[in-house]
């Protein structure tokens, strides 16, 4: 995908699977496309999370609030249903199927990648990433194998390496700190708990587009 459309994507990126919620899903992501989010990642993973029928079915339904409000639907990790419901993209880690191979069989849907170094980086470039999920930047007890806290060195790094390639921040982000990532050059930030635990989704995202929106760079 174009870099610049990319970028005006990944400015408020919410991520969320059923486990992530303390209301039902389609209601908290409903609120949180209402406050303003600009892209939306299913992501049904870790304890408790929905399998097989149960998981495709939350993601159909999902699928079909995001594309009636024009909010790109990415996939997290699972390829095969990505291409099922023919979703916008998908998002892998180092942990995954390999970038290369995802892009073959993804075609030019959009393809992230979490990146922690350097090297990490530049294959996922040189294999077709569209862009780079980088974190966790600050700490997050969401995700339990997180890789260590990053805080916001590697973002500044990249960008003063010159690397334009569109850059999303994760882990721990939310209303008091969404500005600090953006002015240390991410184009966005990506955030789970900070919409699905707050006591409004609308009021979490409407606060945390503001911030991202003030950042126009
Ligand atoms: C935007 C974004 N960035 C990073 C991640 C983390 O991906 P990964 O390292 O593969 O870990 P899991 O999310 O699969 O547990 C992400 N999902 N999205
Ligand atoms: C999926 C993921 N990858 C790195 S940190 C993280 C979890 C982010 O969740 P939260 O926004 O609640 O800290
Ligand atoms: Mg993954």
């Amino acid at each position: 995908m174009n870099p610049n459309k990319l970028k005006e994507l990944l400015k408020l990126y919410f991520i969320m699977g059923s486990n992530n919620c303390f209301e039902n899903p389609a209601h908290v992501l409903t609120e949180a496309i209402r406050g303003g989010i600009s892209l939306f990642q299913f992501r049904e993973k870790g304890e408790g999370c929905l399998l097989d029928g149960n998981k495709y079915a939350l993601a159909k339904e999902l699928q079909r609030i995001c594309r009636e409000h024009d909010i790109p639907f990415i996939v997290n990790d699972d390829i095969d249903l990505a291409l099922a419901i023919d979703a916008d993209g998908v998002h892998i880690g180092q942990e995954d199927e390999h970038v290369l191979s995802v892009r073959k069989r993804i075609g030019d849907k959009i393809l992230g990648v979490s990146v922690h170094t350097w090297a990490e980086a530049m294959a996922a470039k040189a294999a077709g990433a569209d862009y780079f999920g980088l974190g966790p930047i600050f700490p997050t007890s969401t995700k339990k194998d997180a890789k260590p806290v990053q805080g916001l060195s590697f973002i500044r790094e990249l960008r003063n390496k010159g690397i334009q390639t569109p850059i999303v921040g994760i882990g721990g982000i939310n209303q008091e700190n969404a500005s600090m990532v953006m002015e240390a050059g991410a184009d966005g930030v990506s955030v789970i708990t900070a919409i699905s635990h707050a006591e409004s989704a609308f009021k979490a995202a409407a606060e945390l587009s503001k911030q991202t929106q003030d950042h126009d760079r």
